[in-house]
């Protein structure tokens, strides 16, 4: 299967194949014995017979070339010679062999070095980094983005991360439209130095990343040389952007009408897609966050970029440059919005011709360089992992290789000061960190000379002597600085150096070749003729800070202008971010990948000695074989490795007393090591070879999987570290629930306010438990949240019923029917009779009522004399009381009415008279009451065994007991 092309499919389904992919552990093997290993010369240089020559070195390397095996092992660096045609060995099939397989299993590959990696990184829980070097075009990035690949295909994700995982895949893309370009060399070359951290969680899931870029060469908007182009992105927009899109930003599709576009005479290139690549770049900003108003600032800036290179000066009579034709002004503003860079021209009136040229050109590269800059920040913020549990990295190093250009400038300078840095950070931790250790431990060891390059960073680093210090004091001391005063200034203090020649220095056939304003650096990887440098217009700067433009105004931050403080040029800046950039990577663990690029031409198959010979030597690979060759593949702490090994010997399993080096010593010689497999050192155990260690490694997976245990520190730490990321996963949920729930209060119940509702709830009931009414006329209640209003209404009737019928259960016989007389007395009197508050209190008279009741009242119903009148309890479907009728027994009926209604006329009838005086009018009314007296039939409730009739008052004298069933039966 192949891989199809990173920038358009998401990789989900090739992690679902590899997802179940069984890590192999075949004891029966053995090493250097798996079925897969190739045959073609030796895959390890270690294993070559004549290990000191050259000769055999290439040898081995073309003859493997030649069978496209591209890679070979120097130890566990690996060497790769770019084949310039592409190679069915990056295929997901592949990437499933190799994974969790055993480093010296299979032939080597990019895939393994990834592997181990992060293999030892899941394990001991470290840092790693890949650093991956050699000269332009032999082939860096593509092995980085493979090894990007790799990790995406092979790591375990959830779905939720595959987010992640195509940001960090389509960030190339976007970085490459920015950043690379077609040089002589490259058809892709990036001219910024890139380092990427893929960050990982404790399961070892790819959860999210971070970019550092280095210098980009802003010299290539301005300028091309022939044969070279300029950025992808301004090809890629022209010949991809929509019609639509080129209109609203003035451009038109042909790159030939741009003239930064055409320097290099080559704005179509056979190799490259530009329009393929543009639907990708435009893909990618989505996948990775722009939003479309980035896009429109980002694609202004470049169309700005475009119209300013056509900018055309020429003098007026004064001398001063003036420009021809304002139209790519108005375009400028228009499409950057920035109408500042129009008040360039006040800047650049005073200028003659060429400064305005040179200060049109410095605003452009100034622009371009500080948006990239912008784009890597605003790519890191979609990568970034906002979770703080504590996560590994492998961090992947992609840096500009070393150069050589027909006309070499400060940018070529800063490339090459790079290279030797990083030159040197391979020999601090390879060639002497690894001799230094064998003479601190007592090994015995016949030290391997080698080209320390420490010489040359010094040259250009040191402070106050070294070159980078020299340009500064030019740059920034009063006065006018000039090539010329830099090249004096570097020859007096400099000159001596066995590293560095100019025109005056140099012995008479060498001066030929160096001009009067040129200075040599004898680099480790060659020599190399640097011209001298400009600098950046501080008004230019000021303008710029004012645009509207979102990402010209981040670019240019005003604040920087302000700074009191000497304010540092690009090579100390460039030199700063090196030095950092050389720390983080001195605190990981290292692995290697040396790029070699076999021909100039770009042409597969095709394996150029001389220039193959070159580079071998100046990236120092014969001196890290014979240190390979000579010294041991591997080293632990006695502790160390007895703790991980213990259980492969009877005597230090499960506890060893003794000191860890005699445990060692037992253990390994109950394995069975050989004597030159092995040295014991002070504080360490040396392992002469991998298989030796790998075989060591399957013994104890083997026993692992015998005694039915799990790795016990990893398991441990991993148990730890599930723990601790559980309980911030917990809290960072929790607390993000509750910012949402609260958000979401006020709307119905959903997923996203539930659990703030349940909390709400809970609480609110448990306080309610302690503020709960003790008695019926305690009536407080608390106060509910809005979202509960309804639940505490209820609740409070529920309370309300339950209080009171606790009451009424404890209202004894006799109370009970002055309470009944006093509702009954309420229904009537409330409101309407003087003195009614002021008698609640008081408890009925067996007299009292008797002489209230107006005996015309009861009469009114169809002129009958009323026997008996009490509330009628009814229960409605939802068994709740209702007592608003009153049932009244005359003589010969029993009528059932409307309390309201009746209450109504007996205002008319009795309390108004109050003696019978009005009572005329009422009865003239009898027909009224009539309609409203309607027989009604029985309620069909009991609730206290007798039918459901209640008498809550039966006035004195007429009816003294509750009448019999059959007394209402006619009703
Ligand atoms: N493994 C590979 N398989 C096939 N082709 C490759 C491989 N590696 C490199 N190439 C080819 O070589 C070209 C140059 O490679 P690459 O861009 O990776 O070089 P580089 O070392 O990064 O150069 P620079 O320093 O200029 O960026 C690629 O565009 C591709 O065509």
């Amino acid at each position: 299967m192949k891989l199809p092309s990173v920038g358009k499919v998401s990789v989900a389904a090739w992690i679902i194949i590899s997802w179940h992919y069984p890590c192999k552990v075949d004891l029966a093997l053995g090493y250097g014995e798996g079925l897969t290993r190739d045959r073609v010369g030796v895959q390890d240089f270690v294993l070559l017979d004549s290990h000191t020559s050259e000769t055999a070195f290439l040898n081995n390397l073309r003859k493997r070339y030649q069978e496209n095996l591209i890679y070979t092992y120097i130890g566990t660096l690996l060497v790769s010679v770019n084949p310039y045609k592409e190679l069915d060995i990056y295929t997901v099939t592949q990437m499933q062999l190799y994974r969790g397989v055993n480093f010296f299993e299979l032939p080597p590959h990019l895939y393994a070095i990834a592997d181990n990696a992060y293999r030892v990184m899941c394990s001991e829980y470290n840092n790693h980094f890949i650093l991956i070097s050699g000269e332009s075009g032999a082939g860096k990035t593509e092995a980085s983005k493979k090894i990007l690949q790799y990790y995406a295909v092979t790591c375990p994700t959830t779905e939720q991360l595959q987010i992640v995982r195509d940001r960090l895949l389509l960030s190339n893309p976007v970085l490459e439209a920015f950043g690379n370009a077609k040089t002589l060399r490259n058809d892709n070359s990036s001219r910024f130095g890139k380092y990427m951290d893929i960050q990982f969680d404790f399961k070892g899931e790819p959860v999210g990343g971070h970019i550092l870029s280095y210098l980009i060469e802003k010299s290539r908007v301005v300028h091309q040389n022939h044969g070279e182009r300029n950025f992808h992105i301004f090809y890629q927009l022209l010949e991809g952007g929509d019609k639509d899109l080129l209109c609203w930003l003035g451009l038109e599709r042909n790159p030939q009408k741009y003239a930064y576009l055409i320097q290099g005479r080559c704005a179509k290139v056979f190799s490259i897609n530009d329009k393929n690549d543009w639907k990708i770049v435009r893909k990618a900003f989505s996948i990775i966050d722009f939003t479309e108003k980035d896009i429109e600032h980002l694609f202004g800036i470049v169309a700005s970029v475009l119209h300013l290179g056509n900018i055309q000066f020429e003098e007026d009579s004064n001398g001063h440059a003036i420009i021809r034709d304002g139209t790519q002004i108005k375009w400028i503003s228009k499409v950057s919005r920035s109408s500042q860079i129009v008040s360039i021209l006040q800047v650049l009136s005073p200028l003659n011709v060429d400064l305005a040229f040179y200060a049109r050109d410095a605003v452009a590269k100034a622009i371009y360089g500080r948006t990239f800059t912008w784009l890597v920040n605003k790519i890191n913020s979609s990568l970034a992992n906002k979770d703080s549990t504590r996560k590994t990295v492998i961090g992947l190093l992609d840096i500009y290789g070393f150069e050589v250009l027909d006309t070499n400038s400060f940018e070529q300078f800063c490339i090459n000061y790079c290279n030797e840095k990083l030159q040197q950070l391979l020999i601090e931790m390879t060639l002497k960190a690894e001799q230094e250790e064998y003479e601190l431990e007592g090994i015995e060891w016949e030290p391997i000379p080698y080209f320390n390059n420490k010489i040359i960073c010094d040259l250009v680093e040191q402070k106050h002597k070294g070159i980078i210090s020299i340009l500064d004091e030019e740059c920034l001391r009063p006065g006018e600085a000039t090539d010329l005063s830099f090249l004096e200034k570097l020859e007096e203090k400099v000159g001596d150096h066995a590293h560095f020649v100019t025109r005056k220095l140099a012995d008479q056939k060498t001066r030929k070749s160096i001009d009067w304003v040129d200075f040599r650096l004898l680099h480790y990887a060659g020599e190399v003729t640097y011209c001298a440098v400009g600098s950046f217009s501080l008004t230019l700067f000021q303008v710029l800070c004012n645009s509207k433009n979102g990402i010209i105004r981040d670019c240019f931050l005003l604040s920087e202008l302000d700074n009191r403080r000497r304010p540092e040029t690009v090579a100390t800046q460039f030199k700063n971010s090196l030095m950092s950039l050389i720390e983080i990577l001195m605190s990981k663990e290292p692995s290697y990948v040396r790029c070699i690029k076999p021909n100039e031409n770009k042409e597969p198959g095709k394996f150029d000695d001389y220039l193959i010979r070159h580079q071998v030597k100046y990236l120092g690979l014969m001196e890290h074989l014979r240190v390979r060759r000579a010294g041991f593949a591997y080293r632990r702490k006695y502790e160390l490795f007895l703790q991980r090994y213990k259980s492969l010997c009877p005597a230090t399993w499960p506890h060893w007393h003794g000191p860890a080096a005699e445990g060692v010593e037992r253990l390994i010689k109950h394995i069975g090591y050989k004597p030159e497999e092995y040295k014991l050192g002070r504080t360490k155990i040396f392992i002469r070879f991998p298989k030796t260690l790998f075989a060591t490694e399957d013994a104890f997976e083997f026993r692992k999987h015998l005694l039915g245990m799990v790795p016990l520190e990893a398991c441990w730490r991993g148990a730890l570290a599930r723990k601790e990321a559980k309980k911030r996963t917990w809290a960072v949920q929790i607390i993000r629930k509750f910012i949402n729930g609260f958000i979401n209060r006020k709307k119905p119940l959903c997923p996203e306010n539930m659990e703030f509702v349940r909390l709400v709830q809970y609480n609110y009931l448990m306080k309610l438990r302690d503020h709960i009414p003790k008695n019926v006329l305690d009536k407080s209640w608390l106060q509910p949240p809005s979202i509960l209003e309804e639940t505490s209404e209820m609740l409070q009737k529920i309370c309300i019923r339950s209080l009171v019928r606790k009451y009424c259960r404890g209202v004894t016989a006799e109370r009970k029917v002055q309470l009944q007389q006093k509702v009954v007395a309420s229904a009537i009197f409330r409101g309407k009779k003087e003195g009614y508050l002021q008698s609640i209190n008081q408890p009925f008279m067996d007299t009292r009522l008797k002489n209230d009741v107006n005996p015309k009242v009861l009469q009114l119903i169809h002129g009958e004399k009323i026997k008996y009148v009490t509330p009628v309890i009814k229960y409605d479907r939802n068994g709740f009381k209702a007592r608003d009728r009153l049932l009244v027994l005359t003589q010969s009926s029993a009528y059932v009415v409307e309390m309201a209604k009746i209450k109504q006329k007996i205002d008319y009838a009795t309390l108004k008279g109050n003696g019978g005086s009005q009572c005329g009018t009422s009865l003239s009314n009898q027909k009224d009451l009539q309609d409203q007296v309607q027989p009604s039939s029985m309620p069909t409730k009991s609730c206290c065994g007798v039918p459901c009739l209640h008498a809550f008052w039966i006035p004195p004298g007429m009816v003294t007991q509750p009448l019999p069933w059959a007394a209402y039966s006619n009703i």
